[in-house]
């Protein structure tokens, strides 16, 4: 089974690489959400498959990270297209939650990416 908990948080970025009349080259900010899932069996005796809180406290330190921040600016984001986001995220949640199944970042109400690690081709 699968469970998911969605985080919100604001952030500025540009997109270095887009052409120089790309309206995302200037700086702009986001209400990001980002969905995290995660897929196992569901524990007979606590009748789930992981506590929501768990995956609250292991997205902790990555919500410090980026919450109000300019994301260009942290190392491995230089070019914080919502795709390097979501793998930049599963890279450091991963260690904390083995069970990941699943980063969904959406930067507007139309437009995200959805990853689920490097046997998708990353
Ligand atoms: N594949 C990607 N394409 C784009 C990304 C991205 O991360 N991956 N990012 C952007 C910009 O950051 C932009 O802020 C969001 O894009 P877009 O959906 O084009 O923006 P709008 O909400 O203004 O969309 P409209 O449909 O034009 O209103 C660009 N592309
Ligand atoms: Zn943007």
């Amino acid at each position: 089974m699968e469970i998911y908990k969605l985080f919100t948080l604001e952030a500025a970025h540009r997109l270095p690489h887009v052409p120089e009349n790309h309206k995302c080259r200037r700086l702009h900010g986001h209400s990001f959400r980002v969905e995290v899932r995660v897929r196992g069996p569901v524990d007979p005796a606590a009748g789930w498959v992981q506590d929501f809180a768990d995956i609250g406290r292991a997205f902790q330190p990555i919500y410090e990270q980026l919450d109000h921040h300019y994301l260009n600016e942290i190392p491995g984001l230089e070019n914080p297209t919502s795709e390097n986001l979501a793998r930049w995220i599963w890279d450091r949640l991963q260690p904390a939650l083995p069970l990941l199944a699943e980063i969904t970042v959406r930067e507007t109400c139309t437009a995200g990416c959805v990853y689920r690690g490097e046997r998708e081709g990353s």
